[in-house]
């Protein structure tokens, strides 16, 4: 099997804090994995490390292949982001929006118009292209940042909390839209705190204060734990692991 993400004994310290301990995990490509844990349990840590933004203290780990520390600048060019924020200009259209990211992806002209194109089309954003983005609604917003995350055809993408703020409406869409690229060869790590999402993903791990407490499909995760749903389950990790007064 391939995998998209394989960390072994990955580790990273601020000062006396361990945000993230002796992380192992082989996530296999393709797939939809689910980054759960509560507010200061590791995830953007480790998020940072599997960019390469941010150096491990000890441990190894390779994302596509690419090793984090050696080849993170082959990481960088090879993966898709998309934060919580959307990270858009407000004040500039959806188009220029989409000229900006094909230029940080350093795409010439030719493969930004045809990459624009296939984005407009997958998104939906036909006849929005001229619109200021401060105008459009969340939703929008939100599939606007996939696309812009999109344009240089990562084969990995990291969506983190992409659906905070957004209506239940949109967020299906969303999940609809990521499950289709998913099953198109792209593999996909989100964050999210709502469990119900959560649960769509193919695979999903829990961390809680820096270490990795679980990692499984959400169907084995539910059943192991005699649960009918994976929130409940999650709290039941953090009771069992000394509740939130832990972090
Ligand atoms: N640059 C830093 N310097 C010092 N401590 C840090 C730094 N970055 C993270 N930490 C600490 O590491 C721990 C893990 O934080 P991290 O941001 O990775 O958690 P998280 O699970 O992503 O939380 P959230 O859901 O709030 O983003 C926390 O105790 C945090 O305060």
């Amino acid at each position: 099997m391939e995998y998209v993400i394989e960390l072994k004994d990955l580790t990273k310290r601020f000062g006396n804090i361990t945000a993230v301990d002796k992380l192992s995990i082989k996530v296999p490509s393709g797939k939809i994995f689910g980054l759960l844990g509560p507010n200061g349990s590791g995830k953007s840590t480790t998020i940072r490390m599997i960019c390469g933004i941010i150096k491990p203290t000890s441990g190894h780990g390779t994302v596509l292949g690419f090793d984090i520390v050696k080849e993170s600048e082959k990481i960088k060019k090879s993966i898709g982001y998309m934060s919580q924020k959307f990270s858009l200009y407000e004040d500039l259209t959806v188009k220029e929006n989409m000229d900006f990211y094909s230029s940080i992806y350093g795409l010439d002209k030719k493969e930004r118009i045809e990459r624009e194109k296939i984005i407009i089309d997958m998104m939906e954003l036909h006849n929005r292209e001229n619109q200021i983005v401060g105008t459009l609604s969340g939703g929008w917003k939100q599939r606007l940042a996939l696309g812009c995350a999109l344009l240089h055809n990562p084969k990995f993408i990291i969506l983190d909390e992409p659906t905070s703020g957004v209506d239940p409406v949109s967020r299906r869409l969303f999940w609809n839209t990521i499950k289709k690229l998913t099953s198109e060869g792209l593999s996909v790590l989100v964050t999210t705190h709502y469990m119900e999402e959560a649960q769509e993903s193919d695979f999903v791990a829990f961390m809680f204060n820096g270490h990795l407490l679980k990692f499984g499909t959400p169907s084995e995760i539910i059943k192991e734990n005699n649960s009918n749903n994976l929130e409940d389950v999650f709290i039941k990790y953090v009771n069992e692991h000394g509740g939130m007064d832990k972090l």
